[in-house]
């Protein structure tokens, strides 16, 4: 038999339904906070609002979860594996460090929006974000029997970024591209599929999806082609933690880059450590 021409089965996880726990985010009353007594230096409060990312990144991250800054006064996590006593302690660093607090709604889901809609729903029930007296909400609701392929993360990159743009165009207009791809690839996702899709830097988006086929995946793309003219590829990964799945995810892109594909999905016994 000659192995070299064995494929791996492209549906490799279709049927196993997902369970995503994510995290809500939100600063206490940071509007008024920002103008208090007057309104403070802009670059000190994009200073302290990338700070506060990086060490909620890291928090999260070291325990194996995702965290996306979105719009940095509400942040998205993906916290499977993080349970109360975690959210708890991320509650007090950030408390004893910075001069603002968090709230933190939580709730488990098959779809990641749904999950995100629950974890919402918890803090707004609380107060609103402008309710001074509304400090360190912790609702939630967390996995209590975590599987091996709970996750499921598609990492999307734009096809030769840099010969199409970031080699061609000045920043600013390469910038409009890519943010149109993306505007174009989070709305589908999320219309269609309640996937929650994040930009991380350069031309790649993390997508948090519910179970979805390689014909999902391609109409996906195929859709962002047309109505932003911007092309990509994506890896599919599954796992336990979310950088358990984004890491089978980052593994399959490749393959895609090897094998010159547009859909790869991560065998399911990919090295994800
Ligand atoms: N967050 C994140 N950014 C990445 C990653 N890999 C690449 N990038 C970013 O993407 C930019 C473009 O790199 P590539 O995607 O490798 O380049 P490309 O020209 O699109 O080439 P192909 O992807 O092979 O088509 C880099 O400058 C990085 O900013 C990744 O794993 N995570």
């Amino acid at each position: 038999m000659d192995n070299g021409t064995l494929k791996r089965p492209r549906h490799a996880y279709t049927d196993i339904v997902t369970t995503t726990q994510v995290t809500l985010v939100q600063i206490d009353n940071y509007g008024p906070w920002t103008v208090t007594p007057e309104p403070r230096r802009e670059m000190d409060l994009q200073t302290m609002q990338s700070r506060l990312f990086a060490d909620i990144a890291q928090f999260v991250g070291s325990r194996d979860g995702y965290a996306f800054f979105t719009r940095f006064d509400n942040m998205v996590a993906v916290t499977n594996g993080l349970d109360d006593r975690d959210h708890e302690r991320l509650q007090a660093t950030i408390r004893n460090r910075y001069p603002v607090t968090v709230s933190l709604g939580v709730s488990v889901a098959e779809r990641p929006i749904d999950a995100l809609e629950d974890a919402t729903g918890r803090i707004q029930a609380a107060g609103s974000a402008q309710d001074h007296s509304r400090t360190e909400v912790l609702a939630g609701e967390y996995v209590d029997a975590p599987g091996d392929d709970d996750l499921s993360i598609a990492h999307f990159d734009v096809n030769d970024a840099t010969g199409k743009y970031t080699d061609q165009l000045n920043e600013f207009d390469s910038f409009i591209r890519i943010e149109q791809g993306y505007a174009a690839l989070m709305k589908r996702l999320r219309e269609e599929h309640g996937a929650l899709s994040f930009f991380v830097g350069g031309d790649n988006i993390i997508s948090i999806c519910p179970d979805m086929t390689e014909a999902d995946y391609r109409a996906t793309i195929d859709h962002v082609s047309e109505a932003a003219d911007v092309d990509f590829k994506v890896g599919v990964g599954r796992g336990r933690s979310a950088h358990e799945a984004g890491f089978a995810a980052k593994h399959a892109l490749e393959d895609c880059r090897y094998e010159g594909t547009t859909v790869e999905f991560a065998a399911p016994t990919a090295v994800t450590r």
